[in-house]
């Protein structure tokens, strides 16, 4: 695999709100919250008899959605090996979202059998996929599921961490600072940003005490993560916060790229800023940061 030198493409993902696509309520509500995308499910919030009617719901729902948003919109079906993941798919093609989110992904092959049938049935090339990374297989599989995003159809730009399904199968104990799951963690997320791809980090179920949430999206910042899955959207505004850009790193940001348009500093690779070394690499992560303050401010003042 040779290693990409640069991130995604620039885009918010602070807080991706999961919507039960059964939940009329929920459905209605999301297009007037704050979070920079929607995940509508289809997946574990929909008990098994309700499956056909989410997926009527959601298409109705798609149907009086305007087409430009500023949210990403993201379905998650169920798994396309069981009796509703083909339903699902079906369902995604007459939404129009802006990307699939595949559950329960153990190997490449559960991406690959999804972007195969989306590719049978000439799908537009813009419709991306996303991965769940919640079975252990999946953590020991991390690279060629990273990989398959290159090699079927390119389709593939983000993993989510799942962590009460990686719980549930390992054992692993629910507790605060997740200090069994940091490793796992780190491991999804270096296999990510080797092949390029965005990282989510994991929902946090407690959504009434949003201090302790605050201190898991400060965590899961600190780590690398583009932003966090979240349920309910009293955690819309603390997620936005934490992944959002600081007034320090602001101007932390703008010190740089003003320090290397300086005259003196033309054509160097490292300077002295206040004595610190700064390098090229330096500017191009503040670049990306001022890009994304923009971004933000952009949003929220079209919101
Ligand atoms: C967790 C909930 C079941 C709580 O619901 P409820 O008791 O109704 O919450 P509130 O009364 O506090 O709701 C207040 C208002 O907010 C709206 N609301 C609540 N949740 C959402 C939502 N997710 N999206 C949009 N709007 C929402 C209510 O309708 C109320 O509105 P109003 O009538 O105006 O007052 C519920 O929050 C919920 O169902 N959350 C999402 C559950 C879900 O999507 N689960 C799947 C994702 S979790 C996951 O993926 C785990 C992963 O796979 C893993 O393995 O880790
Ligand atoms: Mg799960």
């Amino acid at each position: 695999m040779d290693t990409p030198t640069r991130y995604q493409p620039l885009r918010l993902r602070r807080s991706l709100l999961s919507v039960p696509a059964g939940n009329a309520r929920a459905l209605e509500k999301s297009s007037s919250l704050a979070c920079d995308g929607v995940i509508f499910d289809l997946e574990d919030s929909v008990a098994p008899e309700k499956k056909a009617a989410a997926r009527e719901a959601l298409k109705r729902h798609f149907a009086g959605l305007q087409r430009a948003s500023a949210q990403e919109r993201i379905i998650r079906v169920n798994a396309f090996s069981g009796p509703e993941g083909q339903h699902d798919l079906a369902a995604v093609l007459a939404c129009g979202p802006d990307a699939v989110l595949v559950p329960k992904v153990s190997g490449p092959q559960d991406i690959r059998a999804v972007a195969d049938w989306l590719g049978d049935q000439g799908a537009d090339e813009s419709l991306r996929l996303w991965a769940m990374i919640e079975t252990p297989a999946a953590i020991l599989n991390l690279a060629e599921i990273a990989e398959v995003g290159r090699t079927s159809g390119g389709r593939l730009d983000c993993f989510v961490l799942g962590l009460n399904d990686l719980r549930l199968a390992t054992g692993i104990a629910d507790i605060p600072g997740r200090p069994f799951l940091v490793p796992l963690l780190m491991q999804a997320l270096v296999a990510a940003r080797a092949a390029g791809l965005d990282v989510i980090d994991s929902v946090f179920n407690g959504f009434t005490d949003l201090e302790p949430f605050a201190a898991e999206c400060e965590q899961g910042r600190q780590m690398g993560f583009d932003g966090k899955m979240l349920i309910h959207p009293a955690q819309i505004e603390p997620a936005n916060r934490a992944y959002g850009v600081s007034a320090a790193a602001l101007a932390d940001a703008a010190a740089i790229a003003a320090a290397f348009a300086l005259p003196e500093n033309e054509g160097k690779g490292a300077i002295n800023l206040d004595g610190r070394m700064v390098e090229l690499l330096h500017l191009d992560q503040a670049k990306r940061l001022l890009a994304k303050a923009d971004l933000i401010e952009k949003k929220e003042s079209s919101t």
